[in-house]
């Protein structure tokens, strides 16, 4: 860490608590998040280290001394062992370059990727024992989420038995389509209610609501992506992608494993060009390191997958 005295310390932490607050508050009580997730948890990560750097800075009321790290709620808090980390961004093809070549430095070879679309919605783990769906829980601070079961069973793409007693955890995006997005905020409009400014603070004020009831009438959707515990013989993205699809999970068919820049800069393209054509929103690309051998020998940073990158759009110009 940076040589900064403790006046200093004391200073940049008092501004992280107003603006996590701020940000905390916007995200778990108006379901608006301000910010992306990993915008969100660089600052976090940032006040942690000051505090453990600076122990009398720490403050009884700082959003790091929370149950869950954020404002508590009625939520039961779910713990993540396997923590539900963001992913560092870059916004260039040339950035992409420089990503691809630490990649091919750190594994001494080149690589071939998984490429995604990054869904614009909210991450949701999902639990199951024996093939039965027993939790269903947000990212939280990506260490501490939410319990959302009793929302998940109402959301019509998740299988609620797999058709194997397979005892397992599957990660993704929950999301709202872009229809139904239209069709709430013209409901809620008619009965004179406050409209959701896009789809993914819909899907978030849907998934997280403490009334299945609310959610079951709002029509969520998935896009599960990550198999945390995958079976012996799934060694790559791409095949973790296909048997998730095979056990009934809702997966994404556009992804593709590339290996050359060129290739994915076309794919890029091809999205960026696709984008607003699309039944669901997307703010970017996913790549991945496609061999999970590898993704385990890189692993995380303090914050992030090393092995894997988003590559961000710009953002939508909104519909006048
Ligand atoms: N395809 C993917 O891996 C993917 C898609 N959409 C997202 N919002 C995210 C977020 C993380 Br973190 S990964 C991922």
């Amino acid at each position: 860490m940076a040589e900064i005295t403790l006046d200093e310390a004391k200073k940049e932490a008092a501004s992280l608590r107003t603006q996590l607050n701020e940000w905390a508050d916007a995200y778990y009580s108006k379901d608006a998040p301000e910010v992306e997730d990993n915008v969100y948890d660089q600052s976090y990560n940032r006040l942690l280290e000051l505090e453990k750097e600076f122990p009398e800075i720490v403050t009884p009321d700082s959003i790091t001394q929370r149950v869950g790290g954020q404002i508590d709620n009625e939520f039961t808090k779910v713990e993540h062992p396997i923590p539900m980390l963001s992913m560092g961004d870059v916004f260039s093809k040339d950035e992409l370059k420089e990503f691809d070549q630490r990649m091919q430095k750190m594994v001494g070879h080149p690589v071939e990727y998984n490429v995604e679309l990054k869904i614009d919605g909210l991450s949701l783990s999902l639990e199951y024992e024996n093939g039965k769906l027993v939790r269903a829980s947000t990212r939280g601070n990506g260490y501490v989420g939410e319990d959302v079961t009793a929302n998940a069973h109402y959301i019509a793409d998740i299988p609620q038995t797999l058709p194997e007693p397979l005892t397992t955890e599957v990660r993704g995006e929950c999301y709202m389509g872009k229809e139904a997005f239209a069709k709430l905020n013209e409901e809620r409009e008619e009965q004179g209610l406050s409209v959701f400014a896009n789809p993914r603070n819909a899907a978030a004020g849907s998934l997280r609501q403490l009334d299945p009831k609310v959610t079951k009438k709002r029509q969520l959707s998935t896009f599960i992506y990550t198999w945390v515990n995958p079976p012996e013989g799934i060694t790559s993205q791409h095949q973790a992608i296909e048997r998730m699809h095979e056990l009934g999970f809702h997966t994404n068919g556009t992804g593709r494993k590339l290996a050359t820049l060129d290739e994915i800069f076309d794919f890029i393209d091809e999205y960026t060009a696709k984008r607003n054509s699309l039944t669901y929103g997307i703010d970017g690309i996913v790549l991945k390191i496609d061999d999970l051998n590898i993704e385990q020998e890189l692993g995380n940073t303090v914050k992030v997958p090393r092995w894997e990158i988003a590559y961000k759009f710009p953002p939508e110009e909104q519909e006048t």
